[in-house]
């Protein structure tokens, strides 16, 4: 009986198991700090972004390119990394630097576990940026890497074109070999500066956006990490709006900070509560199935069926993942 249940559709079981990479934070670490960098290794975080976007002045652009290319030439030199995975977040097609990145980047002799590529904006930038990729890197090093991709949606406009521009970028993967994309960022700040919006820590003005955005990320079973919250001192407020992402359905948040990540890593996960709760209803549906009872039952006072057998099971599995790849 056990299969019946293996049988059901989950966003989990969607995912191909053994890439699985938890991105419950994902921190920026801008790359023209060569302080911040040396403490890389030693950050513990689920996803390690090394920023040269945003988070990187105009005039440190150049010095950060260097700076990541470097840290990446040395990789191994630098031992075991506390996080699960090591990326880099490049410039976008429409700011003119992605070339100038990925030519610095592709001198090193190690690739980042991810790409993180910003204000994917119209499908047509795709190309752009796959000619850059293989322009520098040449087609068959990105072939043979395992490095995966993650989109940022910023724009009114990519928010309406998502599932085109999430359907464009699996099949530069399905049918050139680019990167596989794994996951897909909201950019809530330049989403609101594109719409003209005021930032609040409430974040009601970006709420049809977010659900809009996890909805398009889970279609295409993708990982969906929720916005920013720039308020650094606002512990509570982060814990908030964490806890509030994770029960709409996305799977992390970006992290600014390193005070953020326990605060966003911990919501991410379910608590204990929900976690016996998940099991004891799992083990108890096993026993009603086996009983050829009807597949609706009463549990502890609620009445579940199917659809809450699957968010058990998505409790369950996120957790046993989670453990499994640390
Ligand atoms: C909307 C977007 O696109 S978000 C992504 C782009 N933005 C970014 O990348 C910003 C990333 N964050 C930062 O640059 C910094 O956290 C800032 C500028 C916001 C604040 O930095 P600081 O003023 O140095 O913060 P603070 O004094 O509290 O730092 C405490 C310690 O944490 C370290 N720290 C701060 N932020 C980071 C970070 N993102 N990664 C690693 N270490 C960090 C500091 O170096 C400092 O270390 P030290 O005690 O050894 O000197
Ligand atoms: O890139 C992130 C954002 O919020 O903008
Ligand atoms: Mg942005």
């Amino acid at each position: 009986m056990r299969s019946a249940i293996r049988a059901f559709s989950t966003n989990v079981t969607k995912t191909d198991r053994k890439g699985f990479v938890p991105r419950r934070a994902l921190l920026y670490v801008p790359g023209s700090s060569e302080k911040v960098l040396a403490k890389v290794p030693k950050i513990k975080v689920d996803s390690l972004v090394l920023e040269l976007e945003d988070g990187c002045p105009l005039a440190s652009k150049a010095q950060a390119r260097t700076n990541i290319a470097a840290y990446l030439d040395d990789l191994p030199s630098k031992g075991d990394h506390a996080c699960f995975e090591l990326g880099v977040r490049v410039n976008s097609v429409s700011s003119g630097l992605l070339a100038d990145d990925v030519k610095e980047l592709s001198k090193a002799k190690h690739l980042p576990q991810v790409f993180l590529v910003p204000k994917v904006d119209d499908p047509d930038e795709l190309a752009a940026i796959w000619d850059i990729f293989k322009t520098n890197y040449g087609a068959e090093r990105i072939q043979n890497s395992k490095s995966r991709l993650i989109i940022y949606i910023e724009s009114a406009r990519a928010l309406l074109d998502m599932p085109r521009l999430l359907a464009t970028t699996l099949n530069l993967h399905k049918n050139a070999g680019f990167f596989k994309l794994d996951g897909v960022v909201f950019g809530s700040d330049d989403f609101c500066a594109d719409l003209g919006m005021s930032r609040s820590n409430e974040g009601t003005e970006t709420l049809y956006a977010r659900q809009r955005f996890v909805t398009c990320c889970k279609a295409f079973s993708l990982q969906a990490i929720d916005s920013v919250y720039i308020d650094i001192k606002d512990l509570d407020g982060l814990r908030r709006q964490s806890i509030e992402g994770k029960a709409w359905g996305f799977d992390g948040k970006q992290c600014i900070h390193p005070t953020q990540i326990p605060v966003i890593q911990e919501s991410f996960l379910p608590p204990p509560d929900k976690i016996e709760w998940a099991k004891a209803l799992i083990d108890e549906y096993i026993k009603h199935e086996n009983e050829q009872r009807n597949t609706v039952l009463t549990f502890r006072g609620s009445m579940v069926d199917r659809p809450v057998i699957l968010q058990a099971m998505n409790i369950v599995q996120t957790v046993k993942y989670i453990q499994e790849s640390q």
